[in-house]
């Protein structure tokens, strides 16, 4: 067997997802999942240190170390699920934390005490997994199209992977063996901050309240000029562009505006920057495929699929679930890094070159 455990705290700050994956053979089995919630005062803190703050070197600190403690929880919640102990399982890859993204001044910062997770768990802890590609001028992001061009390409055939989490990207994963991918744009990181302002909630279960709204056609097409959205790739992006004063910002023309009708809007704009994507970098493709929490949305999905004109299926239909992508993502880039084998794909990111990424805390 290869034992890797993937863990994934992604940037809608809700927790982290947890995959115990074999890799023997060239194969991704995956033994056990997952999903450690933060309590609400973590995610306010790693929400605060999105952006510039008082003493935040300080706070940065010891939110890494919380951070470590709900990543070994996950880790000794995966493995209480098999009959597997720490000394069976090769490397934890853990992403940490995105609290800033600016690969156009030369850093990408995920956090997450690496040294104390190592310490909490008993195995080795491949971590940073961005900086190297960002050091050879790339973007650092994003990194699983290298992942779904290992696992789902097919032979002769176009396939689009998507994820949908706070931030939406997309793999295009081409019948040559060729990859491209990018950032799209949000993809729930607006719609969750609206719903959470003005009833409370965490997310738009199933789109429900969506639905319940109607789409303000000109605040649409004002969002949609975003430049972002027609930058060329190689292009990356989080919550440093798309954070609540760019959504004020926009509202400001629309102080009138019913909140559901709001939420209709910001459904819509993930939808359309998504298939606009899709539509331009892969017109031919025969289905796409969604993970992230996106895909349990089916105002989202439904929306898609009309736009597209193709099959939108979620990932289970490649025998993935929507929720575990991405953890299981960082467990195969521990895998490379213990084979030294490289973990970008510079037509993805930019990078001059392919690089072997992250950096090992032993055991
Ligand atoms: N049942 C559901 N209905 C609607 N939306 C949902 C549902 N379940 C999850 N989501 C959405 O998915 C989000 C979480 O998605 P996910 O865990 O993929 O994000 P992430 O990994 O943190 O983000 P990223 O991929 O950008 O790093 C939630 O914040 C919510 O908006
Ligand atoms: C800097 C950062 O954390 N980026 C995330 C974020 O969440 C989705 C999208 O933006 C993607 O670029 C990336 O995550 C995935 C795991 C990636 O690197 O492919």
């Amino acid at each position: 067997m290869s034992l890797y455990i993937g863990l994934m705290s992604g940037t809608s700050l809700d927790g982290v997802d947890g995959v115990l994956v074999d890799f023997w053979g060239g194969a991704a089995r995956t033994m056990a999942a997952a999903y450690v919630p933060f309590p609400p005062a973590l995610r306010e803190e790693l929400m605060a240190l999105q952006a510039a703050s008082p003493n935040e070197l300080e706070r940065e600190a010891l939110a890494a170390n919380t951070l470590a403690e709900y990543y070994a929880q996950c880790v000794a919640e995966v493995l209480a699920q098999t009959e597997m102990k720490p000394a069976d399982v090769r490397a934890v890859g853990s992403h940490g934390q995105t609290i800033r993204h600016r690969p156009e001044l030369g850093f990408t910062r995920q956090t997450g005490n690496h040294a104390l997770l190592a310490e909490l768990c008993g195995i080795d802890v491949v971590a940073d997994f961005r900086s190297r590609d960002v050091a050879a001028g790339g973007q650092g992001a994003p990194l699983v199209p290298a992942f779904h061009q290992a696992m789902f390409s097919v032979p002769g055939k176009t396939r689009v992977v998507a994820n949908i989490g706070g931030i939406a990207n997309i793999s295009v994963l081409r019948g040559d063996g060729k990859a491209t991918g990018f950032d799209t744009g949000p993809g729930n990181v607006l719609m969750d901050k609206w719903i959470a302002r003005h009833q409370g909630k965490a997310y738009d279960a199933d789109g429900a309240w969506a639905a319940s709204g109607t789409v303000i056609q000109p605040l649409l097409d004002a969002m949609l000029r975003e430049p972002y959205f027609a930058l060329p790739a190689p292009k990356s992006t989080g919550r440093d562009l798309f954070h609540g004063d760019w959504l004020d910002t926009q509202l400001a023309p629309f102080a009138s505006a019913a909140p559901q009708d709001v939420q209709a809007t910001l459904t819509q704009l993930t939808v359309l920057s998504l298939a606009q994507a899709i539509k331009e970098h892969a017109p031919r493709t025969e289905a796409v495929y969604i993970c992230g929490g996106g895909a349990y949305n089916g105002v989202l999905m439904r929306n898609l699929a009309v736009e597209l004109g193709v099959p939108v299926e979620s990932t289970d239909a490649l025998g993935v679930a929507p929720n575990r992508m991405e953890a299981l993502a960082f467990a195969w880039l521990a895998f490379r890094f213990n084979e030294r084998l490289a973990g970008n794909l510079p037509a993805v990111t930019g990078a001059r070159g392919e690089r072997v990424l992250g950096a090992l805390y032993p055991r």
